[in-house]
């Protein structure tokens, strides 16, 4: 595992002073970049009302929801602080002479943050107290499951998204910093991160689903990514074959981006796919949609674009409002931020939200899973449980440890 390096420590005791005060923090690294970068803030969790502005002046890490409740609220992480392993250095981005009231913390945050430095310290994180892990079992699924295809073939909806979750107990000794490290360096082309907020709770994820980007030359991004099928040494990307199943739920997930961009009488946009991608054991069918943001008169295409997506076909529905409300109705848990968005906003010049999947929360001293599978006409309840299943790998694998 390549996690050593001086930047391992600074992480690690970044994220514990953050923890021991009381702080929000978050930890990524984007897909195919070498870079982990950490923000933290000084003043508390902000909570959003809508969602972040992408073009706004506000820099820091955005946490939002599925839906916003009381327990689950819109949460933005200031980028106060700011860490790079690639630079190795603290950024302060305010200035403590107009700060004054940040002054006396700040010498505490030091101080703690040198005792630890060089001690395995991320072992405890933020709980949400609020909420009590529920486990979904498989009965109980597959009779969701077998009620929303009936749904479907009744012509309430043409598809819904259906999840569940599944709980882990936690090693006396796990270690975070040290989950996240492994995650990164087994998925490299997944959105990898890790966010502690106090009251809120503390979440880790591998995403494959991007769900607006705007980069450094203002080139806007969006995907519409569904079907999944397993990797196997037999079976890659270039061999893959499609049933009429997934073809047709990416393609749901397509007509709704399309229909967010004429809701918007945007026509300037590129499509390209739907193509086969890799997301660790699985692979997925995935469109990509550009806009070259330079080029039209659209200055807060992202800020819209996400009122518009969030939340997508991809973890939802088609058509969205029915789709809502059966999952309310029936998934029997609350999804919290699994399914929501999350992401830099306005760091180094550009945002990165994805979709919050394959995912866990961490409780004090469990893991909870999230997974979920596309809900369509030709649905088998069987299949659709094993693919959730599947999906769950990705974070399982870092909650049991290997056998020496
Ligand atoms: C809902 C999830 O994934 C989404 C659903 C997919 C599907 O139904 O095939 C595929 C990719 C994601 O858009 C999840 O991972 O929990």
């Amino acid at each position: 595992m390549t996690l050593e390096g001086d930047y391992r420590n600074t992480l690690e005791a970044l994220f514990a002073t953050a923890v021991r005060f009381n702080l929000p923090v978050a930890v990524w690294r984007l897909p195919d970049s070498a870079e982990i970068k950490l923000c933290l803030s000084l003043r508390g969790v902000q909570t959003l009302a809508t969602v972040p502005h992408l073009e706004g002046g506000l820099s820091g890490f955005a946490f939002y929801p599925f839906q916003i409740t009381g327990n689950n609220p819109a949460a933005f992480i200031n980028a106060d602080i700011t860490f790079s392993s690639l630079s190795s250095k603290l950024k302060f981005n305010f200035k403590l002479n107009e700060n004054p009231e940040y002054v006396a913390l700040v010498k505490r945050l030091q101080e703690y943050f040198q005792k630890i430095k060089d001690t395995r310290s991320a072992t405890t994180w933020h709980v949400n107290r609020h909420v009590l892990p529920t486990e979904t079992n498989k009965p109980d699924f597959m009779t969701v499951v077998a009620k929303a295809v009936r749904a479907i073939e009744d012509g309430l909806f043409e598809k819904v998204v259906l999840s569940r979750t599944k709980a882990y107990p936690l090693e006396t000794d796990f270690n975070v910093l040290q989950g996240f490290c492994q995650l990164q360096a087994k998925y490299k082309n997944a959105f990898v991160s890790l966010v502690s907020i106090p009251e809120v709770g503390t979440w880790m994820g591998a995403s494959p689903e991007i769900l607006v980007q705007i980069n450094s030359k203002k080139l806007f991004k969006t995907v519409a990514l569904a079907g999944t099928q397993p990797l196997t040494p037999e079976i890659n990307p270039a061999k893959a074959r499609w049933g009429q199943k997934e073809i047709e739920e990416q393609s749901m997930v397509e007509r709704y981006i399309l229909n967010c961009f004429k809701s918007i009488r945007l026509r300037e946009y590129t499509e390209a796919g739907p193509r086969t991608v890799v997301a660790g054991n699985l692979m997925h069918l995935r469109t990509d949609f550009t806009v070259d943001m330079t080029q039209v008169p659209f200055p807060k295409l992202g800020t819209d674009m996400l009122t518009l997506l969030h939340p997508t076909s991809a973890v939802c529905g088609m058509p969205k409002q029915p789709a809502t409300e059966f999952i309310y109705q029936n998934e029997g848990y609350d999804r919290a931020y699994y399914s929501g968005f999350l992401g830099p906003v306005q760091v180094d010049g550009e945002s990165h939200i994805f979709v919050n999947l394959r995912c866990l929360q961490l409780f004090e001293d469990l893991a909870l899973l999230y997974a979920g599978a596309g809900i369509t006409a030709e649905s088998e309840p069987e299949k659709e449980w094993q693919e959730t299943k599947l999906k769950m790998e990705t974070m399982r694998e870092i909650m049991v440890k290997k056998k020496k």
